[in-house]
């Protein structure tokens, strides 16, 4: 008997379907891997398995019985939990607390305290029995996104949980945190727990998963076993034909470009930033590197004007910015892809025309009246030219998938025609036609004069994309390499026993 037997699922939004007589079985202690590209209704899957969603059509078996799975927690109490990309736990609360959150906490008989104790030695033994350390007595906001995957993967364990869905755990975990989660997963399939991974990152579906499910637009293409695939026949499983590999990074002739970005000895006021050095000439793509907490994203923010800092100088087309902000960057040319998407660069109830054109709506206005027509004419370019899939500009963007909101960031920040781009986990849940769509598009603007500073926790990725990487190490930028020749080895040999090569000289204070 299945542990879960899902028969002709049917989920329509409107007219549209997002699933369409999907069948699939799971089966007690195998991680299955769910895969397909931006749309192919992945996530729809898991709401209707989780109680989010109710079918249209179909019908669910779990353990043989057939079920309707109301709501969440319905889900919950058979044992099927999901842990998300944005992880749902509460920031102030501590590990413990989040670890009962929903829960009926042990109380003392006559009065009401709460069983602290009980708590504590109950979370101990079942971090014994998964090999896991997670610190609960500190708060969730105060933990590392592996620290915050292991609790919630604790939480699910603890409530009974024999289905486990995944959905891009690794997404901004290092290498090594990503270890640390595999061999959490094995542990639990050994001890009987079915784990669905959801993932575009195909090197570790083919790592963990024994037999791999293919959805294209809301159908089932296919359930295969995992031997009896390649990445290339995955692939082409997942997009209906044949995909040419992306075209291949050609090396930036630039040593006599002009710099773009010069940044020198650069502190922000929470350090977060210590010292950072590095610069960036017309036609190049950087990439910045280094472990959870090296403070790439920071370094971003503070080019990009939201992060204040108090130390060295930020130099665009050789003129000083002296007061970094939003609004300074978008007059200077610069751009920022934000990796949290949905918190930071969309809003999430306009439509995609309205999303796109937002930062430009100025070039469509004339004497204070929108000229629609054209604003309209190029989204749809837009669309069409980045694949988003969707069923017009008018559409509202929490609609659409995550891979293809992340389109829809990538066409507002071509829309201002950037001189720079600062892009933070760019290909973060994109499937791997975009994401060499995105690398194409990239590679674009530095030959047509651009420049590029690209952070990704995927080392191979940044091989595959920048000419160069800067590694930075506990706020403060070590070293730098040509990309070219470069082996991964020695990029994480240089993160994990960091030596700096010099010390830059600081420059004014201020
Ligand atoms: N609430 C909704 N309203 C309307 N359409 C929706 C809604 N949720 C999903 N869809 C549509 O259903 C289809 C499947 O989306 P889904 O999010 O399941 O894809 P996915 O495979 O998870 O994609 P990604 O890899 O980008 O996360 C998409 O075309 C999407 O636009």
């Amino acid at each position: 008997m299945s542990l879960l037997q899902v028969r002709n699922l049917d989920k329509t939004f409107g007219q549209n379907y997002a699933l369409s007589g999907v069948s699939l079985t799971i089966e007690a202690g195998e991680i299955h891997a769910l895969v397909g590209e931006n749309g192919a209704g992945k996530s729809t899957f898991i709401k209707l398995i989780t109680g989010v969603y109710q079918p249209d059509g179909g019908d669910i078996f779990w353990q043989g019985e057939k079920v309707g799975i109301k709501n969440p927690r319905n889900a919950r109490d058979l044992g099927i939990s999901v842990i998300h990309q944005d992880r749902h736990l509460v920031p102030y609360f501590t590990g413990l607390e989040n670890l009962y959150l929903g829960a009926d906490y042990p109380k003392r008989k006559l009065w009401l305290g709460i069983r602290w104790d009980i708590m504590r030695e109950e979370a101990e033994k079942l971090k014994v029995q998964l090999g896991i350390e997670v610190p609960l007595e500190k708060q969730a906001q105060d933990m590392s996104p592996t620290e915050r995957t292991l609790l919630e993967i604790l939480r699910a364990v603890r409530v009974g949980c024999k289905l486990l869905f995944l959905d891009e755990p690794t997404a901004s975990l290092t290498d090594l945190e990503t270890e640390i989660l595999f061999r959490l997963l094995f542990r639990l399939k050994s001890q009987g727990t079915a784990i669905i991974y959801v993932s575009h990152r195909l090197d570790e579906v083919f790592r963990l998963a024994e037999r791999i499910t293919v959805l294209r637009n809301g159908q089932l293409a296919g359930t295969v076993i995992k031997d009896d695939v390649n990445k290339d026949s995955l692939i082409k499983l997942m997009a209906g034909r044949e995909i040419l590999s992306s075209d291949v990074k050609k090396e930036a002739e630039v040593n006599a470009e002009p710099f773009v970005l010069e940044v020198k000895g650069l502190r922000t006021v929470d350090k977060r930033v210590k010292e950072a050095t590095f610069s960036l000439r017309k036609g190049e793509i950087v990439g910045i590197f280094g472990l959870a907490g090296a403070g790439r994203t920071e370094l971003l923010e503070a080019i990009y004007g939201i992060r204040p800092n108090c130390r060295g100088e930020i130099r665009i087309k050789g003129k000083v910015l002296s007061k970094p902000s939003p609004a300074v960057s978008l007059q200077e040319g610069i751009v920022l892809i934000p990796e949290d998407r949905r918190g930071q660069a969309l809003i999430m109830d306009m439509s995609i025309r309205e999303n796109i054109t937002l930062p430009v709506l100025k070039n469509y206005t004339a004497r204070g009246i929108i000229a629609h027509t054209k604003e309209l004419r190029d989204t749809e370019d837009c669309i069409t030219e980045l694949k988003i899939k969707a069923n017009g500009a008018g559409q509202a963007v929490q609609a659409l998938s995550g891979g293809n909101q992340q389109k829809v960031v990538f066409a507002r920040a071509l829309m201002s025609r950037p001189g720079l781009f600062l892009c933070d986990e760019p290909t973060q849940g994109v499937d791997v036609m975009t994401r060499s769509e995105i690398h194409r598009l990239l590679r674009n603007q530095a030959e047509q004069g651009g420049a590029v500073v690209y952070v990704s926790s995927d080392l191979e990725e940044m091989l595959e994309v920048a000419h160069r990487l800067v590694i930075m190490h506990d706020g403060e930028t070590i070293t730098e390499f040509a990309a070219k020749g470069l082996t991964q080895e020695s990029v994480l040999q240089c993160c994990y026993y960091p030596r700096k090569e010099s010390e830059p000289s600081i420059e004014g204070e201020g």
